[in-house]
């Protein structure tokens, strides 16, 4: 091979940090795959739009045929984001017979087993690893470095805006708009942040995992998802006070041939080893009957922490084409996907209600987790400004999804009960 051209769909953040890496690191390129990496053609929206990075004027296209057609262009790296029109380019790539790198999550988790299908049809290979959890390389881990192991449960803090988000609230007060704000202005953020801070980020990311992961096509209607909107400065607090701190955590769990997938704000216990994963920093762990417990960390988010993960999935590509082993690597899922009900789904639970303080309150409230057979790890009551009204604080020990919505259904009847304020999944115990 002469060279290696690509053509590059998208020049913003992420875009302008692949540039970069191919400009920088191309020696460690042509040592890898004995030629050298060209970037031809550049897809954008704006061509007279300033960048992060100085590209040759006449390597912009507002059109994308002059890549998908482009028969000298060898593999597509698509970083422009977005989902229909984003599915059309990469599936004529493929079809046109081009390699396809891509770190847009968005796509991979509803359309990727078809992508993935045509890749495979075309001979072409079709890598993803900047889709989830941007530069940690946990899709290869998965399927490379665990592929002997049958993994039980993930827990991921995998998208960096909310955790930069998080850090910031958590440990300096801030408010939650401006550290929003602030992960935009970094380029953390997902052109529509509510993406982000609504939990379909994650959710994303969690499907795409889960799938590789459990060996099971998962689909992103499988993944249960709340965001951190919701999220109050009391809530944080408690959850200190408790020995906890939140996170958005992104959880799959296998029991025998059953798993649940969700996406949720959770109080994590101090001394878990995702509870120290700060700022736009992104960790899994990942839990193997063999191997056992494994954490992967690093940056989430960000122009080259993601940019490494995509030129790294073309280096992959390159050395496939050396060896002529391309789009051989695909895996189908192994299992028919079997979720569990939500009497099947156990953990711990934190409630916040705010109750009128007088005779009968606290054992109406505790006789109905009795009646749920549900139990309590940890119980606070303190008086309120408002008069006559109480604030109880709990956590449970384990309870079934289906047992623990019963009784919040329970205590919206109790006349006692004046709110429910909050509600979080526990994982991990807390301090005594
Ligand atoms: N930012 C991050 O930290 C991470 C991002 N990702 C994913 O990477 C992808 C890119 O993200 P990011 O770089 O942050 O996004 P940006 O919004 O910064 O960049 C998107 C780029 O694509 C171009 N583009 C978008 N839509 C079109 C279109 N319809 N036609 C032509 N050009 C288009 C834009 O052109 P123009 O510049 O002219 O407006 C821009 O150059 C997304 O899928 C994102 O989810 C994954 C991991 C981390
Ligand atoms: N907006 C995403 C970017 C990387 O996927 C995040 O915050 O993690
Ligand atoms: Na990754």
């Amino acid at each position: 091979m002469e060279s290696i051209s690509i053509g590059l769909l998208g020049l913003g953040t992420v875009g302008s940090g692949v540039v970069q890496i191919i400009e920088k690191h191309q020696d460690k390129l042509m040592h890898q795959v004995g030629c050298p990496v060209v970037v031809k053609r550049v897809l954008v929206k704006d061509a007279d739009k300033e960048r992060a990075v100085k590209v040759d004027r006449n390597l912009l296209t507002l059109n994308p045929e002059d890549i998908l057609n482009d028969a000298d262009i060898d593999v597509v790296i698509e970083v422009m984001g977005g989902i229909e029109e984003t599915r059309n380019h990469l599936k004529k790539a493929l079809d046109n017979g081009k390699h396809v790198v891509t770190a847009n999550k968005d796509l991979m988790a509803v359309y990727g087993p078809e992508l993935l299908a045509a890749a495979t049809q075309n001979g072409c290979d079709l890598f993803y690893e900047a889709s989830v959890a941007g530069g940690i390389p946990i899709l290869r881990g998965l399927v490379d470095g665990l592929a002997s192991d049958r993994i039980t449960k993930m827990m991921g803090i995998v998208n960096g805006t909310t955790n930069f988000i998080l850090t910031k609230m958590s440990k300096n007060g801030s408010a939650y708009e401006e550290v929003l704000k602030e992960a935009q202005e970094l380029g953390y953020a997902e052109s529509d942040p509510t993406a982000d801070v609504e939990g379909l980020d994650a959710a994303r990311k969690m499907a795409i995992l889960s799938t590789l992961g459990f060996s099971m096509n998962i689909d992103l209607d499988d993944v249960k998802v709340k965001g951190i909107t919701d999220i109050t400065e009391e809530d944080l607090q408690y959850g200190k006070q408790l020995g906890y701190t939140m996170k958005l955590i992104g959880i799959a769990h296998r029991e025998g041939e059953k798993v649940e997938v969700s996406v949720q704000p959770t109080l994590l216990s101090e001394s878990h080893p995702l509870a120290s994963v700060q700022d736009e920093y992104n960790a899994v762990y990942v839990y193997g009957e063999a191997v056992g417990e494994t954490m992967f960390y690093g940056p989430g988010a960000g122009s080259l922490p993601t940019a490494t993960a995509v030129v790294s999935d073309l280096v992959g590509v390159m050395k496939n084409m050396r060896l002529g082993v391309n789009g051989k690597s695909a895996v189908a899922p192994q299992y028919d996907k079997k979720l569990k009900g939500a009497d099947e789904i156990y953990s711990k639970y934190f409630l916040r209600l705010h109750v009128k303080d007088e005779v009968g309150t606290f054992a109406n409230i505790t006789s109905i987790f009795s009646e749920h057979h549900v139990s309590f790890e940890k119980i606070l009551q303190l008086p309120l400004k408002e008069k006559g009204l109480a604030e109880i604080v709990l956590v449970t020990h384990q309870a079934s999804l289906k047992d623990y919505e019963d009784i919040l259904v329970s205590l919206r009847d109790l006349p006692a009960v004046q709110t429910i304020k909050s509600s979080y999944r526990v994982e991990g115990s807390a301090r005594v």
